[in-house]
């Protein structure tokens, strides 16, 4: 069975995913360190010395192979992986466990504003302009987001909520 947890950048996918694993004694893996990994290189300077659409691809291509595997798994996308290409299509055909992790563009900036460093593509925005660029940005992702087929609501909940509330609605089909 797979789990994959979707949704924007600070949204808790890499928190939440790694705890719920642990908790239901599953395999865990973020894709964003799977790529690391792979590729032997942080996540800013393969966007910065391969670029933005070098990152896309090989995101695709480990999404595919990750997907592939038959163990137990929770899966932490990038906030960027199911935009691109047919990404959240494959999500969808290999699971009916896909949770949009849903946070408002307030707590989202507030979030960022302490982590842009890993995130090439906030590293460089001032605090001051965050709010507008995530909520232009999510408005723009929210239609891929939202064909998971399930949304958690996450503002002000702590991550043992979030898991307890996406535990009910795991389906092993
Ligand atoms: N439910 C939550 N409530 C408050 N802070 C959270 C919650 N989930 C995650 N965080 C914090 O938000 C930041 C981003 O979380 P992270 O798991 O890296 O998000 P993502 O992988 O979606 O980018 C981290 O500092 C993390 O501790
Ligand atoms: O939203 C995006 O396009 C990205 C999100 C990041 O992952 P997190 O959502 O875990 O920060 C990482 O994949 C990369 O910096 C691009
Ligand atoms: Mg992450």
């Amino acid at each position: 069975m797979k789990i994959v947890l979707i949704g924007y950048m600070g949204s808790g996918k890499t928190t939440i995913g790694k705890k719920m694993a642990d908790k239901l004694k599953f395999d865990f893996l973020d894709l964003d360190d799977y790529i690391i990994e792979s590729e032997g290189m942080a996540i800013r300077d393969i966007f910065k010395e391969k670029g933005e659409l070098y990152f896309r691809k090989k995101e695709h291509e480990y999404l595919d192979e990750v997907l592939t595997t038959e163990q137990n798994l929770v899966l932490s996308t990038g906030g960027g992986t199911p935009c691109y290409g047919k990404n959240m299509e494959t999500i969808l055909k290999n699971t009916p466990n896909a949770f949009y992790l849903r946070v408002s563009i307030k707590e989202l900036a507030q979030r960022l504003s302490k982590e842009k460093e890993y995130r090439p593509l906030i590293k460089n925005i001032p605090d001051d302009d965050l709010p507008e660029f995530v909520g232009k940005h999510l408005f723009e992702r929210s239609f891929f987001y939202s064909k998971a087929a399930h949304t958690i609501m996450c503002d002000n909940k702590e991550p043992e909520d979030i898991i307890k509330e996406i535990e009910v609605l795991i389906t092993s089909a």
